[in-house]
């Protein structure tokens, strides 16, 4: 991920890069300034070293200006374009293994992980400025004395060597923080979204609290301090090195040479400008490793967030006359507790203009066999026939423009994006619905949403209803509706549709309206147990 993030913005990457060097280079160019002034005598050309000194001073200042802002837009450029990368990816991921891969896994990719690349670019500029510091230093040694350069590169790369060992036995904690904080992002949605059971049951909030919530913060917390703990050991062992590399060129290298106040003095001054930035860039090590754990999550995830072809319908699909599930099988295999659930296979006809409902007990597979049916899941085995033709996975995405849904876990969304005025429509819908003194759809967009559960179901019905396409799929929707709001969606909206050729679907358990319907499916374990054509009270639904 980073090197594509450094390929996209490298034009500004360079020219960040090339600030950042050049202050660092202006560092050194300083360094050698005040060594030469130190051992200059007072007098004219002793003042006349001042105006290099200024202009070097406020070229640094300038150089590391520039470079901090340039870097600061490349990582809000890399985090922005990271937010698009995985939105998108999510957009056109396969439905069922979004369900699977669940939401917060997503959410961290696209808050934490998202920070701490963007952390990279932004601590690079200082990190940069700083190496190119040490480097110059270390090329300023090399011409003091080649011995003590070569002294210092063999400390800075016995240096290296132990960061690289303990680092990674550090990143080795942060990951397991990071899988904890996966995880951590879920509990925190179950804070607010079952905030009315939390505190309706003091014993389940408890066991939330100490048994779920604090255990997994705990581990993050002990995870990361592990980490952190050993990255900043590592930078304990860098200073150990630097202060011994100093002791031994001071006490043991330079020796008894000619000028050695003035060989001395050059060495302490290369060494007190060079300490700094070495800690910094010691201590900034860990947000680069941080960084490239991040994007190896963000890898991971976007590796399985795969997006499908994209294909027309075959030819004669636009126009709806009939669906057919052929010999369709899901599964749902739960790991955790070692069940699975199996459905079908299914055969199923729906013709153009046909009110069917969809009947059957709990768990029975209605839910399932409409997101089949919708193509939300792809089947394991068999086919999906539109108007004679085999539907394949790669026409799925266009196959579902043809559904209009209200699933009982609906989401709204505030516009209804129609392509055409709905305002008329939408409010004249609203009425029937008595929701027109609450709500009403003004710009293509509904007022508000703050309304009870029942009212805001029937808002999403308004939406789909005005979608206008050819089969709509209802799920249990009329389950929290009052006796009147029943009647108006069962005798009155649903026979309309029908009447305006359309395909409806009605996953239901009000057996009062099973006489309204073309025809009543019975679903049972997954498997299709029973139908009526022209259902009357009074029927008993007989095998198939
Ligand atoms: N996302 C899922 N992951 C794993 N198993 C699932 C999932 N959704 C449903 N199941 C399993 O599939 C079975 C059928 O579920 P489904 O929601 O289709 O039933 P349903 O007939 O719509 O039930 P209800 O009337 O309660 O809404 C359930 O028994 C459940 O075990």
């Amino acid at each position: 991920m980073f090197s594509y993030l450094l390929q996209k913005s490298r034009h500004l990457f360079i020219a960040a890069a090339c600030f950042s060097v050049l202050a660092g280079l202006a560092n050194v160019s300083l360094i050698s300034q005040i060594n030469h002034a130190i051992n200059t005598p007072w007098g004219p050309s002793f003042l006349a070293l001042a105006w290099p000194f200024a202009g070097t001073a406020v070229l640094i200042l300038l150089l590391q200006s520039a470079s901090h802002i340039l870097f600061e837009r490349l990582g809000q450029n890399a985090e922005a374009h990271l937010k698009h990368y995985i939105c998108s990816k999510v957009m056109l991921t396969d439905y069922r293994r979004l369900e699977t891969l669940g939401g917060p896994r997503i959410q961290s990719a696209l808050t934490e992980h998202c920070e701490k690349v963007k952390r990279f670019f932004v601590v690079m500029p200082q990190a940069m400025v700083n190496a190119m510091t040490v480097l110059g230093c270390l090329a300023y040694l090399s011409w003091l004395s080649w011995q003590v350069f070569l002294l210092a590169v063999l400390v800075i790369g016995l240096g290296m060597l132990g960061y690289h060992l303990v680092h990674l036995r550090a990143i080795r904690h942060i990951n397991l923080a990071a899988q904890a904080q996966d995880g951590l992002h879920g509990m925190f949605r179950a804070l607010v979204d079952g905030a009315k059971e939390l505190r309706l049951n003091r014993a389940r909030a408890g066991h939330f609290e100490q048994k779920q919530l604090h255990p997994a913060i705990e581990v993050v917390r002990r995870e990361r301090i592990f980490g952190m703990s050993i990255f900043y050991l590592s930078t304990f062992w860098g200073s150990f090195l630097i202060f011994g590399f100093i002791g031994l060129v001071l006490f043991a290298l330079i020796g008894d040479v000619p000028d050695r106040g003035k060989v001395v003095t050059g060495f302490a001054l290369v060494f007190v400008y060079m300490m700094t930035p070495l800690e910094a860039l010691l201590i900034v090590l860990p947000e680069f490793n941080l960084a490239k754990v991040s994007s190896r999550h963000i890898d991971e995830i976007s590796g399985e967030l795969q997006a499908a072809e994209e294909q027309a319908l075959p030819v004669g699909g636009q126009v709806f006359t009939s669906l057919a599930l052929r010999q369709v099988c899901h599964r749902y295999y739960n790991e955790a507790a070692g069940d699975m659930f199996a459905m079908g296979p299914i055969n199923l006809q729906l013709n153009a203009g046909e009110l069917v409902y969809l009947v059957g007990g709990n768990g029975s597979g209605k839910t399932t066999l409409a997101k089949l049916l919708t193509g939300l899941y792809r089947a394991e085995s068999g086919e999906i026939i539109l108007n004679g033709h085999a539907v394949n996975a790669d026409q799925l995405g266009a196959y579902r423009q043809l559904f209009g849904a209200v699933f009982s876990d609906f989401h709204l969304f505030d516009t209804l994006l129609t392509g055409q005025d709905v305002d008329a429509a939408g409010n004249a819908l609203l009425v029937r619905l008595q929701l027109q003194h609450k709500v009403t759809v003004k710009e293509g967009a509904f007022t508000t949403q703050a309304l009870s559960q029942g009212q805001r179901k029937r808002l999403a019905l308004v939406a789909t209803y005005l979608e206008d396409r050819p089969i709509y799929v209802f799920d249990e929707w009329a389950a929290d509706q009052d006796p009147t709001f029943k009647d108006v969606f069962y005798r009155e909206l649903l026979p309309e549709l029908k009447a305006r050729g359309k395909t409806v679907l009605v996953i239901t358990h009000d057996d009062r309206y099973f006489d309204l319907a073309d025809r009543v499916i019975h679903l049972e374990q997954g498997q299709i147990v029973g139908e009526k054509r022209a259902y009357r009270a009074e029927d008993q639904l007989s095998l198939v």
